[in-house]
């Protein structure tokens, strides 16, 4: 029933389960992604020549993805961040009652100018393999659920946030009023939870991400993404980056 959904509020452990979920959609794209190697013109400016448009392939393909999945309504739920948020038409689906849980001034914290330029500077020359075979269009799709995914489970920080801060306001009161962010950090924090998060999605991507053969004579486990890169890129990127949101959000939070 409609109604009763849109009062669905969420927990701190609530939103650790999906975070928890998350993994296994960064994996499986990490896995898809790692299926080409670079492809380089793919995020080239002056390689791609698109009538009327400036910018990667890239670009061209989130922008344009964007503004269909806006229209479709991916957007109303504050779930999801856009890339390419300015001038994105409205949903012209009928409104479906999600839940206002976040705090309406702090909710729309996007980083994903962050995200991106990271995204490919940073994070996709360590888990694909150098070269090029053509298939631009294939690895921008890939990239594409794949950046989603990571955004979406960066800006989970503010849902996290507000979740901790429902359970605890007296805790994080004085230290937002301060604009303590050194603080806020430390309370936000919880090092065994990150631990186990790390742990966790390299055991992951041994799981999903081993080759599977009937043939007996293979000898040795391959796997399609180096499990050491996955809990690398989680306690390197994707766990700090979502404690920024957490500090983020929590500093708009009294607003
Ligand atoms: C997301 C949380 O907040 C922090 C960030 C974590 C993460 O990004 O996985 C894990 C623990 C906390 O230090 C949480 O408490 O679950």
């Amino acid at each position: 029933n409609k109604m009763a959904k849109a009062e669905y509020n969420y927990t701190v452990d609530s939103a650790r389960a999906s975070l928890v979920r998350q993994e296994d959609t960064i994996i499986f794209g990490l896995i898809e992604r790692a299926r080409f190697p670079l492809n380089s013109p793919t995020y080239n400016q002056s390689y791609a020549s698109i009538p009327q448009f400036r910018g990667t392939l890239l670009d061209f393909l989130v922008r344009d993805t964007e503004v269909i999945q806006a229209k479709a309504g991916r957007y109303t739920n504050l779930e999801e961040n856009p890339f390419f948020p300015e001038n994105l038409p409205p949903s012209v689906e009928p409104h479906y009652p999600f839940s206002q849980f976040l705090h309406p001034s702090a909710a729309m914290i996007n980083i994903n100018n962050v995200i991106w330029k990271l995204y490919i500077d940073e994070l996709l020359p360590i888990f694909v393999a150098s070269g090029d075979d053509g298939n631009y269009a294939q690895t921008a799709a890939t990239d594409l659920s794949l950046l989603q995914a990571i955004s979406r489970r960066i800006h989970y920080g503010k849902f996290i946030a507000e979740a901790k801060f429902r359970e605890s306001p007296k805790g994080y009161e004085p230290l937002i009023r301060a604009k303590d962010k050194e603080a806020l950090m430390k309370l936000l924090t919880i090092e065994s939870v990150e631990e186990m998060v790390v742990k966790r999605v390299k055991k992951k991507a041994m799981v999903l991400g081993q080759e599977v053969s009937l043939d007996r004579n293979v000898k040795g486990i391959k796997y399609k993404v180096d499990p050491s890169v996955v809990s690398f890129l989680y306690q390197k990127w994707l766990i700090p980056l979502t404690k920024n949101v957490e500090v983020e959000y929590l500093l708009s939070r009294l607003d």
